[in-house]
């Protein structure tokens, strides 16, 4: 028996206010931690073994010494997960080590030590990622080696049906001479948030085919707070001293190309002069977005015979060449904590979204960072949840996939609960959520 099924984990629902963990039996965190990250590192692993020899053609033959090792230290980190040991310290020089060090010191329990079960469910899971990269860091040939860049590539092709017909769709509408219409800005908004179903971490790295996502006039009644018109009006209102809009990227493949899609149709329609592209520095869970995934996308497009495709893989590819649309990296998003944090660790990054008239946040990670990774009455009111991370305006577009939910009207949690138990883990059900509060930093 792994300490985590001993009596130092209570067998109830996560309680209300406190932050999600793997200490309460009953909860998604305690499932993903004793069953997903496991298998999350099995693939890995299985991967890893089964491309051995392709590896050592690509990088040299000490590749695949290199590969003995990762697999070692990897077959290593999914034990201590599993008997649930406490996280150790960070060993890497790069700057975010400090950070991430610094805040499993201040988690420890009266043992001197957080343990994967027993700690912050965000802290244990990031800092599975974080320490995967610790291990291709220290490498000599596979030191950049992006161990998920295979399943982000597969997870491309096989969306391909929907990415074409995506952009014929965004091709007609930015080619019509019509101004921007709110219907035509609100699907935008609504394909690109059930881009967001396309998580391969949800999957446990298995790509799989979405038929279902572009013809989505079905979904509406599974939007449960649905806040399109208010941010409509906060990116077409005439008064607005910005003409920025941030987007804070989740997944590649499908759901990446949504979100270009919308990036698009706000420039093409002049609601916005630039966009900023919040990438990740770090291959992070499975499927997010690093810049090498934009362009490895870019050139994809441009090289397709779709003639469609291949225009917009040209069209985009100019917008980065002429600074239309900007790639930003930051550590901040891979590190391991709530976004109450960047005030504070990151006041840099904090002020450049309070630039942006509008900042969108994308996926179920964002959702958990945005809103603190707690448990809230599912009616506590998007501003107080948010705790008073507010740079700017905020669009937060995601697919339930975490049990977190906030900003929803009396009844609806009950009422949904009653008829689709697992609501909150299949990333059936969706979130367009708006915060107009702004709190300024000095
Ligand atoms: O890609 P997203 O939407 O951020 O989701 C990431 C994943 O993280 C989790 O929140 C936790 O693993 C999942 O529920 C979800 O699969």
């Amino acid at each position: 028996m792994c300490d985590c099924e001993s009596n130092r984990s209570m067998d109830v629902k996560t309680p209300r206010n406190v932050y999600l963990s793997g200490f309460y039996k009953r909860s998604f965190a305690f499932y993903t931690i004793k069953n997903r990250m496991p298998v999350i590192i099995t693939s890995l692993l299985d991967n890893l073994a089964r491309n051995k020899l392709k590896l050592a053609e690509k990088y040299e033959e000490e590749a695949k010494e290199e590969i003995k090792t990762v697999i070692g230290q990897l077959s290593k980190l999914k034990y201590e997960i599993q008997t649930n040991k406490p996280l150790k310290l960070l060993s890497s020089q790069a700057a975010d080590a400090k950070i991430y060090n610094e805040y499993i010191t201040r988690q420890a329990n009266e043992e001197g030590h957080a343990t994967y079960f027993h700690t912050i469910w965000l802290l244990a899971e990031c800092y599975m990622y974080r320490r995967i990269w610790q291990i291709f860091e220290t490498m000599s040939v596979l030191k950049n080696f992006d161990p998920f860049q295979d399943k982000k590539e597969e997870s491309f092709f096989t969306a391909l049906p929907l990415i074409e017909q995506m952009g014929k769709y965004l091709w007609d509408s930015i080619h019509d001479s019509t101004t921007p219409s709110e219907d035509e800005f609100v699907q935008f908004m609504k394909l690109n948030l059930w881009g967001n179903k396309c998580d391969l971490s949800l999957s446990l790295g298995k790509v799989t085919e979405e038929n279902t996502l572009f013809d989505i006039s079905s979904l509406d009644k599974q939007i449960l707070s649905d806040y399109s018109t208010d941010i409509w009006k906060a990116i077409s209102a005439c008064d607005s001293s910005s003409d920025i809009v941030d987007i804070v990227f989740d997944n590649a493949g499908y759901e990446v190309f949504t979100d270009l899609c919308l990036a698009d149709y706000m420039i093409a329609k002049q609601l916005a002069k630039t966009i900023r592209l919040y990438v990740k520095t770090i291959p992070w869970f499975i499927s997010d977005v690093m810049t090498h995934d934009f362009h490895w996308m870019l050139q994809q497009l441009k090289s397709h015979e779709n003639h469609v495709l291949q225009n917009l893989g040209e069209r985009w590819q100019s917008y980065i060449d002429n600074g239309t649309w900007l790639i930003v990296e930051s550590d901040f998003w891979t590190l391991p904590f709530d976004y109450t944090y960047m005030a504070r660790v990151d006041q840099n990054l904090y002020k450049q979204l309070a630039e942006a008239k509008l900042a969108i946040f994308k996926g179920d990670l964002n959702y958990r960072k945005l809103f603190g990774e707690k448990n809230w009455d599912p009616t506590t009111s998007v501003d107080q949840a948010l705790q008073n991370f507010n740079p700017t305006k905020l669009a937060i577009l995601r697919t339930i996939k975490a049990d977190i939910v906030c900003g929803l009207e009396e009844g609806i949690a009950e009422k949904i609960e009653a008829e689709d138990p697992k609501w909150m883990e299949t990333g059936n059900w969706g979130l367009i959520q708006y915060s107009n509060k702004i709190v300024e930093i000095k």
